[in-house]
C-alpha cells in the first residue's frame, strides 16, 4: 500500500510524493544530509558557520531548478484558441531562454530554444510554449532528449500539421571541467509532420529563427 501523509486540514489523504520511477521521494532531511555529505566530499566542513544553512538553501534551490518534475506539459497546452481568423501559417517562438542540468554531471547547460508549429485546430497561448520548454528543461536532461520531448508534447497535445524545435546550448560540463572547451554551441533539431517531410519547411524555419541575427 502507498504511504500517505495526512494533513490536519485535508479532507482526503495526500499521497506521499514519489520520484519519476515511482520510488518514494526522499524527505527534505534526507536531501539535506546528502548535501552535507557532498560538502564533506568536496573537502570542506559542513558544520562551519558559512556552510551551516547551505544544505537547506541547496534543497530549496533544487525545488526550483528541478521544478519540471512536478509539471505536466499536456496541462500547459490544454487551452486552445480556435478562433484565429483563418490563420494557418507557421507560428515561431524564437530565442526562448532555458536553463537545464545535464544528466551525466548534474551541472548546468543553457541557451535558447526555438519552437515552431503549423496550427491545424487552432493556436495555443504563446506563453504556454515557453512553459513547455521550462517544464522539460527543469529536469535532468540531455540536450537531445530535451529537444525531442518539447516536439513530442507539442505534437501530442496540439495535433498540428508539424512541429520544429531547435535547441542551442552551452554545456558547463565541457566548459568548467573535463575537456574545458568554453564557447562551444551544441545545436539539436527535431522535426515532425510537414517539417520532417519537406526540407524546404526546415529551411523556412531556420531562416525565420536566424532572421535579424548577425551571420556567424
Ligand atoms: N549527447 C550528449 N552528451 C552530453 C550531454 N551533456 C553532456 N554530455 C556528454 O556526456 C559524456 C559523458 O561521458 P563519460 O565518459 O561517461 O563521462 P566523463 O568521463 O565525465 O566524460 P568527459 O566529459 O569527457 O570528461 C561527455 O562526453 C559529455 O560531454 C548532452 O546533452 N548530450
Ligand atoms: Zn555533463
Amino acid at each position: 500500500m502507498d504511504a500517505v501523509i495526512q494533513h490536519p486540514r485535508a479532507r482526503v489523504p495526500i499521497p506521499a510524493p514519489k520520484t519519476i520511477s515511482g520510488a518514494p521521494k526522499p524527505t527534505r532531511e534526507q536531501a539535506e544530509a546528502a548535501v552535507r555529505t557532498l560538502i564533506a566530499w568536496a573537502g570542506d566542513d559542513p558544520t562551519r558557520e558559512g556552510l551551516i544553512d547551505t544544505p537547506k538553501r541547496v534543497v530549496k534551490a533544487y525545488e526550483e531548478l528541478f521544478g519540471g518534475y512536478a509539471k505536466d506539459a499536456a496541462k500547459d497546452l490544454e487551452r486552445v484558441f480556435e478562433d484565429v481568423a483563418g490563420y494557418d501559417d507557421m507560428v515561431v517562438l524564437r530565442d526562448i531562454p532555458y536553463f537545464s542540468h545535464c544528466e551525466h554531471h548534474m551541472v548546468p547547460f543553457f541557451g535558447k530554444a526555438h519552437v515552431a508549429y503549423y496550427p491545424s485546430n487552432g493556436v495555443v497561448g504563446l506563453s504556454k510554449v515557453a512553459r513547455v520548454v521550462d517544464t522539460f528543461s527543469k529536469r535532468l536532461q540531455t540536450q537531445e532528449a530535451l529537444t525531442s520531448q518539447i516536439a513530442e508534447a507539442m505534437d501530442d497535445s496540439l495535433k498540428p500539421r508539424g512541429v520544429a524545435v531547435m535547441v542551442e546550448g552551452e554545456h558547463m560540463c565541457m566548459s568548467m571541467r573535463g575537456i574545458q572547451k568554453s564557447g562551444v554551441s551544441t545545436v539539436t533539431t527535431q522535426f515532425t509532420g510537414v517539417f520532417r517531410d519537406d526540407p524546404a519547411e526546415q529551411v523556412r524555419f531556420i531562416t525565420l529563427v536566424r532572421a535579424g541575427q548577425p551571420l556567424r
